[in-house]
C-alpha cells in the first residue's frame, strides 16, 4: 500500500500519524510511505529521524477571532491545497491519513477532491478545530473516546479505534530503557514530562525539587525539559545545587520515550491524549498536572478520566510546587500495593490493539 500520513505541530499529532506507518510496514514491510507536515512543526524534526519520507508545505492555523491574518491563512490554506495536490499526483496513494493540526487540513482537503479515500484520527475527546472541518469530506472519522463520536454527527463513518501509541508503546524494550539512561535493570524510575514541548510550569517545579531529590532513597528521576526550557532549567538547577546530582537525568527531549516510559516507575505528567494512551497501554501509575491553556480545557478531562478509574492522581498547576509534587512522588512510591492497584486500573483504560484496527480500516478503504 502507499500511504500518505500528514498531522502536526505538537507531538500528540505526529506519533500516532507514525505509529500507522509503522503497523502497516510492520504487516506488509512493501508499504510505501509519505509524511507531509510543516518545516515549523516538530515534525519536521521527528518524522525524518523515523526514516519516513518527508515534504513540507507552508500554512498556518486560524486564529479563534476575526482578524486580517485570517485571510492570510485562507489564501495559505488555498496554496497549500494546490501544493498537496500536486505531491498527491506525483505519490499516488491508496489513501491519507490526517491525524489533526492545522497542516492536515489542506492535505486531507486535497485528497478528498482528488477521491482519494481519506481518514482522520482525533485523539481528543473534544476535537480540535481542523478535524471538525475535515469530517464531512474524510471516509472516515477514527476516534480515541466513544463519547466523541457525537462531534462528528456529519461524518460518513464513524470507528472507535482508540490511539494507535498505545500499540507502538508496547513493542519497547524496557532494558534498552534502563540502558539508555545508563541505569540497571529494575532500577526506580520516576520520568517527569510537559508534554512534548515541555511547560514553564514543569520546569519551575523541576528546578524547585532539584535539590530535595536525595531525601527519595534509591530513585532515579528523569526530568524532560522540553527543547526551549532545557538550557534556562539546567542554569537554575545548578545555581540552586550544591554540587552534580548523580540521580538526576536533564534531558530537552526523549526520543526514545516508549523505552523509557517502559523502564519507569512512576510518571509525573501532562495529560495529552496521546501520551495518555501510551501509559494506559503500560499500565503506567501516573500524577497527571492537565495543561490549562488548552481548547475546552480538555487535559483535565482526560486527567479525570484517569483518576476517577484509580490510575492516576491529579494536581492541578495552580496548586503546583516542587515539595508538593516530591511528597505525592514519595507517598505513592512507599505504597507498593497502592502502586499496584494503579497499575491494574492504567492497564484496563489501555487500548493496545488500536494501531491494527486503524490499518484494518486502510485496507478495506482501499479495496473499496
Ligand atoms: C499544549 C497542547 O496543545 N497539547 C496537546 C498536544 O499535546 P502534546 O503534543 O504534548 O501531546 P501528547 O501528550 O498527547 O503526546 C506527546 C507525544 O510526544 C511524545 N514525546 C514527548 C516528549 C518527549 O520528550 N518525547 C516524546 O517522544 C510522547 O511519547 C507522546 O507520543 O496534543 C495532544 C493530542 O492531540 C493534546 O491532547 C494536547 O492537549
Amino acid at each position: 500500500m502507499r500511504i500518505v500520513l500528514t498531522g502536526g505541530g505538537t507531538g500528540g499529532h505526529i506519533y500516532p500519524a507514525v505509529a500507522v506507518g509503522r503497523q502497516l510496514t510492520q504487516e506488509d514491510p512493501a508499504t510505501k510511505l509519505l509524511y507531509i507536515g510543516t518545516k515549523k512543526g516538530l515534525e519536521s524534526r521527528i518524522v525524518p529521524e523515523q526514516d519516513i519520507p518527508f515534504e513540507a508545505i507552508d500554512i498556518t492555523g486560524f486564529r479563534r477571532k476575526l482578524s486580517f491574518e485570517n485571510v492570510r491563512t485562507v489564501l495559505r490554506f488555498l496554496q497549500g491545497v494546490r501544493r498537496s495536490k500536486k505531491l498527491l499526483r506525483e505519490f499516488k496513494p491508496d489513501a491519507v491519513v490526517g491525524t489533526g493540526g492545522y497542516v492536515c487540513g489542506p492535505v486531507v482537503y486535497a485528497a478528498a477532491k482528488l477521491g482519494i479515500p481519506t481518514l482522520v484520527h482525533e485523539q481528543n475527546a473534544i476535537p480540535g478545530l481542523t478535524n471538525r472541518f475535515l469530517a464531512r469530506y474524510a471516509d472516515v472519522v477514527a476516534v480515541s473516546f466513544k463519547e466523541s463520536e457525537r462531534h462528528f454527527e456529519r461524518a460518513k463513518r464513524t470507528v472507535y479505534a482508540g490511539n494507535p501509541c498505545a500499540t507502538h508503546v508496547l513493542r519497547a524494550s524496557r532494558s534498552k530503557g534502563f540502558a539508555s539512561l545508563g541505569l540497571p535493570d529494575n532500577s526506580t524510575v520516576v520520568l517527569m514530562v510537559g508534554g512534548s514541548r515541555g511547560a514553564r510550569a514543569f520546569n519551575e517545579a523541576m528546578i524547585e525539587m532539584a535539590p530535595l531529590l536525595g531525601r527519595l532513597k534509591d530513585v532515579q528521576f528523569v526530568f524532560v525539559t522540553g527543547e526551549i526550557y532545557y538550557e534556562r532549567t539546567t542554569e537554575q538547577i545548578k545555581k540552586v545545587s550544591a554540587g552534580p546530582i548523580p540521580y538526576l537525568h536533564l534531558v530537552p527531549y526523549l526520543n526514545n520515550m516508549p523505552e523509557v516510559l517502559a523502564a519507569s516507575t512512576l510518571v509525573v505528567s501532562r495529560s495529552g491524549a496521546s501520551s495518555l494512551a501510551e501509559m494506559t497501554a503500560l499500565g503506567m501509575p501516573s500524577i497527571l498536572i492537565p495543561s490549562p491553556n488548552v481548547t475546552n480545557n480538555h487535559q483535565e478531562a482526560n486527567a479525570r478520566s484517569l483518576m476517577e478509574a484509580g490510575a492516576a492522581e491529579m494536581v492541578l498547576e495552580r496548586e503546583l510546587s516542587g515539595p508538593l509534587l516530591l511528597e505525592r512522588i514519595d507517598t505513592i512510591l512507599k505504597d507498593k500495593a497502592r502502586l499496584q492497584k494503579m497499575r491494574t486500573a492504567a492497564k484496563r483504560l489501555g487500548m493496545p490493539d488500536s494501531a491494527s484496527i486503524l490499518a484494518g480500516e486502510l485496507k478495506r478503504m482501499k479495496r473499496k
